[in-house]
């Protein structure tokens, strides 16, 4: 997870839900219905999540530009994939999303819940609903899961006005998160990922999300280096914190997570921008025929 001050799913979302609005929800579409009160004129057009529009960024220490305008549009309860060929700038993506120090935004926009991201110190975005789990999660030592997890939920309680949660009721919530991502209770009392395994710190991280939870997940290649059961695992819980109000933004390298996950959209980063866009039909394009022919394209 990143770093900052913690992610939790808000509810400040519900002014910016539509009167009327198809929108995908996972797998499903639904059609929510307009007020009573107006005509087809007042049907007002879904309000994104997230939209970024032109997005270039650089990399700080030696200036070399690494996004090239990248676009984008997340709504409510669509679940996007980002694929593309090694380099082409999907970490260096979402991690300009979150606000690393790494990158600096050298133009374009980044919409969050109507509100310009790009003004946001990092925590903000944490606090106000973006969560992003990184290809390598990061150890905490010195601080126990179960410490870092009560704190970090409490801490965003507190932003949404919320009475803390007492040592029991934290830890009933956090039982009920650990069996919802298949964990022992005893990763708790461990410090942040010290000494986890690969697919531990994976599980980890989806773990986090389960108790914070978030309106726009990043999840960046949370299927590297899981086995066939903890891939499972962590894409049965994903599927459960999804719900027809947030959304999922994952980059991965293969097939069988978008099967479990099943993406309503699948987009090809290529040179630093999204080549293309379309359905799941769109990886087995890729199979088939290459990266190469998408960079032959742009
Ligand atoms: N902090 C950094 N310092 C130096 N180079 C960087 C940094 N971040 C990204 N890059 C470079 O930017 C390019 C894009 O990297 P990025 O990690 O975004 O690619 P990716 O599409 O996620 O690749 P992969 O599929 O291999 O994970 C690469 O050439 C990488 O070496």
């Amino acid at each position: 997870m990143f770093l900052s001050l913690p992610t939790i799913h808000s509810t400040s979302f519900l002014h910016l839900l539509p009167t009327t609005t198809s929108f995908s929800i996972n797998r499903r579409r639904y059609l929510t219905t307009a007020t009573a009160t107006g005509s087809d004129f007042d049907k007002t057009p879904p309000q994104p999540l997230l939209q970024v529009n032109d997005l270039k960024a650089k990399i700080v220490e030696n200036g070399v530009d690494i996004l090239h305008g990248v676009n984008l549009t997340v709504n409510h309860g669509e679940v996007h994939a980002i694929m593309g060929k090694n380099g082409s700038g999907k970490s260096t993506f979402a991690k300009v999303l979150v606000g690393h120090p790494d990158y600096e935004v050298t133009g374009g926009s980044v919409v969050f819940k109507g509100e310009n991201l790009l003004d946001m110190e990092p925590e903000e975005r944490s606090l106000a609903g973006l969560f992003m789990s990184f290809q390598s999660p990061v150890a905490i030592p010195g601080v126990s899961n179960d410490e870092f997890l009560v704190m970090a939920y409490n801490a965003r309680r507190r932003k949404l006005g919320l009475p803390e949660l007492g040592p029991l009721e934290c830890f009933s919530y956090l039982m009920e998160k650990l069996k919802l991502v298949n964990m022992k209770p005893d990763f708790l009392n461990r410090n942040v990922n010290e000494g986890f395994s690969g697919g531990e710190r994976k599980r980890n991280e989806i773990l986090q999300l389960a108790v914070l939870g978030a309106d726009l997940a990043i999840l960046d290649e949370i299927d590297s280096g899981l086995d066939v059961d903890a891939l499972r695992d962590v894409a049965n819980a994903v599927n459960q914190i999804l719900t027809p109000k947030n959304s999922l933004l994952m980059i991965t390298h293969y097939r069988r997570l978008l099967d479990l996950l099943n993406p309503t959209h699948v987009h090809i980063m290529d040179k630093g921008r999204i080549a293309r866009t379309g359905d799941k039909s769109l990886v087995a394009f890729i199979e088939d025929e290459g990266y190469e022919t998408v960079s032959a394209l742009t």
